[in-house]
């Protein structure tokens, strides 16, 4: 579906010095420095694959979207997707992918109502009235669009623009999308509302997917595999489970056994006959069997340590 080699980026931007002196120099004799936003990343993307793609921020994952999704030409490198050159903006590719952004959910004349810019990305996608119907009713079930179809792009909430954002761009069915922040700024019952509405359609449709979040739990509930950028480079490219398991080899076990007093193990946490253990993957077994033989136990859980401060951790220390 997705085959990148070499991919590079390097934006090529104005300097300028403070001053009215520099000011008027600059006018004459412009100088500029390279930003190497994207450096020579390679990696393919199967059919159905649905991969998280991470990285602080400044790491380059806008601009590799930007450019799969075509909006931008690279320095250097080949991209092919389905088949296609992104940049060449050929009708059938662009008819087969959508890039989708949390920053801007829904482009174009915010003066439409929901409707009627529903009715314009058919005429503009050529998308049969029959297959409009039905695509139309689906979701506006499953995003909840009844109570703003009649109502102008402009007056929307943010959560409301991005489920608004969501069902243009998958009305015309592509076949693979590019999400780039799409739960950016939402609420806590709107992200679970397009996390959800994510996932059943990647199940039911099997569309490729290529996400990028700040927010570790849509990466969770979406993706199993994972690659981080991290200065123009990808730093990782494989299981979340894999990448979590390496970086932090311990997991935690909570323990809910009032009355009970345990003193053994590293305790990190402990509140009202409620401990948890921080113990190496590898004895997990071992401690969890020695807590059930010898403590009065209420409910045991064994749980893999945050997210969060596994990817913070590869942030500050990277991937070794
Ligand atoms: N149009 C541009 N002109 C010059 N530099 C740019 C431009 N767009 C991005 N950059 C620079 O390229 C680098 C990568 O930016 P990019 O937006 O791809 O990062 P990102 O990983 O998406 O970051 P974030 O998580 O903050 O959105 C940054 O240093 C950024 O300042």
């Amino acid at each position: 579906m997705v085959r990148v080699e070499g991919l590079t980026m390097t934006y090529r931007v104005p300097v300028r010095a403070g001053g009215l002196g520099a000011a008027l120099a600059s006018v004459v004799r412009r100088r500029y420095r390279d930003v190497h936003a994207v450096r020579e990343i390679g990696f393919d993307i199967g059919p159905g694959e649905v991969v998280g793609f991470i990285g602080p921020n400044g790491a380059g994952k806008t601009t590799t979207m930007k450019m799969l999704a075509g909006l931008l030409h690279p320095t250097a490198g080949h991209v092919d997707v389905l088949g296609y050159t992104p940049w060449q903006r050929r009708t059938p590719f662009l008819k087969q992918i959508a890039l989708i952004r949390g920053s801007q959910p829904v482009g174009g004349s915010q003066e439409l109502t929901v409707l009627d810019a529903l009715d314009y990305q058919r005429l503009l996608y050529d998308v049969p009235r029959g297959d409009f119907t039905v695509s139309l009713a689906g979701l506006t079930d499953l995003l909840e669009l009844d109570p703003l179809l009649d109502r102008q792009l402009r007056a929307l909430s943010l959560g409301e623009k991005m489920r608004v954002g969501l069902a243009l761009a998958l009305l015309y069915r592509p076949r693979l999308l590019f999400l780039d922040e799409p739960t950016l700024g939402l609420d806590v019952s709107a992200t679970a509302t397009i996390r959800r509405f994510l996932a059943a359609h990647a199940e039911q449709t099997g569309a490729t997917i290529l996400l990028t979040s700040h927010y570790m739990a849509d990466v969770q509930s979406l993706c199993r595999r994972l690659m981080l950028i991290d200065d123009g480079r990808i730093q990782y490219d494989g299981s979340l489970h894999e990448l979590s398991a390496r970086l932090s080899p311990f997991k935690l076990i909570r323990v809910h056994a009032p009355g009970a007093d345990i003193s053994f193990g590293d305790i990190v946490e402990r509140s009202e006959g409620t401990w948890v253990l921080r113990v190496p993957r590898e004895d997990v077994a071992r401690v969890t069997a020695h807590l059930l033989s010898t403590v009065d136990v209420a409910d045991l859980a064994v749980e893999e340590p945050a997210l969060e401060n596994v990817i913070d951790r590869v942030y500050r220390e990277g991937v070794s």
